[in-house]
C-alpha cells in the first residue's frame, strides 16, 4: 500500500513567537497521510493552526520540526506539483479572467504553442462556468465569480495536489454550494489529491473522503481521523439522506464541542476520550445495522492516527 501514499506527514512542529519573543508550538506532532486521489478536509476550532499546517503542506510555511513528503519527497518550499486557493482569489485587477488564468498557465506549459495554451485557459474558464465572462475584469464580477477565476486558475496549472484554505469563506451559501460542485465535477475528471481547511462541517462531509479534526491549540495535533462512506461522483441528496450522515455529522460535532469544553480543563482531564468513545460505538453500531461500509479509522485513530492511516 505504500505506492498509494501521496503526503506523508510525520511529527509535524510549527513554533511562532510569542509577544516576548519566545518560540510556542501552535502545531505539535501532527501527523497525517494522504493517499494519492483523497480529498481530506481538516477541520477544528478557530486559531487552532489549520492555515499553518496547509502553508507547509504548500511550502509556503517553514516548518520547526517534523518532515512533510510529497510523493515520497521531503519537500523544501513550494512547487509547481501544488497549487493553493485562499479565501480570497487575489486577482490581478488590470486583468480579465482570461489573462488572469493565462499568467500561470505560460508558467506550466512553457512549450506549449499559443493556441494550446489558448484553449487550456478557455478549458478551465468553462469548467468553472465562467464561459461568458473570459474578457470580464475582477471589478465586473462578483466575489464568487472572481473565486471560481482563482480556481480555474489553480487547477489549469495541472497540479498534483490542491491546497484549498476556507475558499468560500466569503461567499454566501448558494454560491458556496455551487462552487463545492465545480471543484468536485473537476476532481472527478482529475485525480488530485486535495487538502481543505474549513469550519463548515456539512462542507467537510460532503466534500471529503475524509476528515481531520484537529486539537485546539497550543501543541494542537490530528484529534480524530473520520472516514467517510459516500461515493463518488457526489450528489449532494444522496449523501444528506444517507443513513449515516447525521451521526457523522454528530461526530464530528462532539468532537469540536468536547474540545470546547477542554478549555477549562487539566492536561489530565483532556485524555480522556470517553464522550469520544460513545460516539464511536454509536456510529459504528450504526454503521453495522445499515450495512454500509463503516468508518473504520474511527476508533483506532482515537488514539493512533498514523497507524490507523497505514491501514489504508
Ligand atoms: N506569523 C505568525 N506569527 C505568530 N503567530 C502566528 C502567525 N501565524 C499564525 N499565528 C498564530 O498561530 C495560531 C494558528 O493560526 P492559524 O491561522 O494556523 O489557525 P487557523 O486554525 O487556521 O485559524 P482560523 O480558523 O481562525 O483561520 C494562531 O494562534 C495564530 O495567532
Amino acid at each position: 500500500m505504500h505506492d498509494d501514499r501521496y503526503v506523508e506527514i510525520f511529527n509535524l512542529i510549527k513554533a511562532y513567537p510569542n509577544p516576548y519573543g519566545e518560540p510556542v508550538r501552535v502545531v505539535d506532532g501532527y501527523d497525517l497521510v494522504m493517499r494519492r486521489g483523497e480529498f481530506v478536509s481538516v477541520i477544528g476550532h478557530s486559531g487552532c493552526g489549520k492555515s499553518t499546517v496547509l502553508t507547509m503542506v504548500a511550502g509556503l510555511n517553514e516548518i520547526t520540526g517534523g518532515s512533510i513528503a510529497v510523493e515520497g519527497r521531503e519537500i523544501d518550499g513550494p512547487g509547481p506539483d501544488r497549487a493553493v486557493v485562499f479565501q480570497s482569489p487575489c486577482l490581478l485587477p488590470w486583468m480579465t479572467s482570461f489573462d488572469n488564468v493565462m499568467l500561470g498557465v505560460r508558467k506550466a506549459y512553457p512549450h506549449g504553442t499559443k493556441q494550446e495554451r489558448r484553449e487550456i485557459v478557455e478549458y478551465y474558464l468553462n469548467a468553472v462556468g465562467l464561459a461568458d465572462s473570459m474578457n470580464k475584469y475582477p471589478r465586473e464580477m462578483s466575489g464568487g465569480m472572481q473565486q471560481r477565476v482563482g480556481i480555474a486558475r489553480a487547477i489549469a496549472l495541472k497540479p498534483r495536489m490542491l491546497l484549498l484554505d476556507e475558499p468560500f469563506g466569503r461567499l454566501d451559501s448558494l454560491t458556496r454550494m455551487g462552487l463545492q460542485d465545480v471543484i468536485l465535477g473537476i476532481l472527478d475528471r482529475e485525480r488530485i489529491t486535495t487538502m481543505m481547511v474549513t469550519h463548515d462541517v456539512d462542507e467537510a462531509i460532503y466534500m471529503s473522503d475524509r476528515v481531520c479534526m484537529m486539537t485546539n491549540g497550543p501543541n494542537a495535533h490530528v484529534g480524530q481521523l473520520l472516514d467517510l462512506p459516500f461515493e463518488r461522483p457526489r450528489c449532494r441528496e444522496s449523501v444528506l439522506e444517507h443513513p449515516l450522515y447525521y451521526d457523522l455529522r454528530g461526530a464530528l460535532v462532539s468532537f469540536l464541542e468536547q474540545q470546547d469544553h477542554r478549555h477549562g480543563e487539566t492536561p489530565s482531564d483532556a485524555s480522556s476520550d470517553s464522550n469520544w468513545d460513545d460516539t464511536v460505538h454509536m456510529v459504528e453500531a450504526m454503521a453495522a445495522t445499515n450495512s454500509v461500509t463503516p468508518a473504520p479509522h474511527i476508533g483506532a485513530a482515537a488514539r493512533e492516527p498514523e497507524l490507523a492511516d497505514a491501514a489504508v
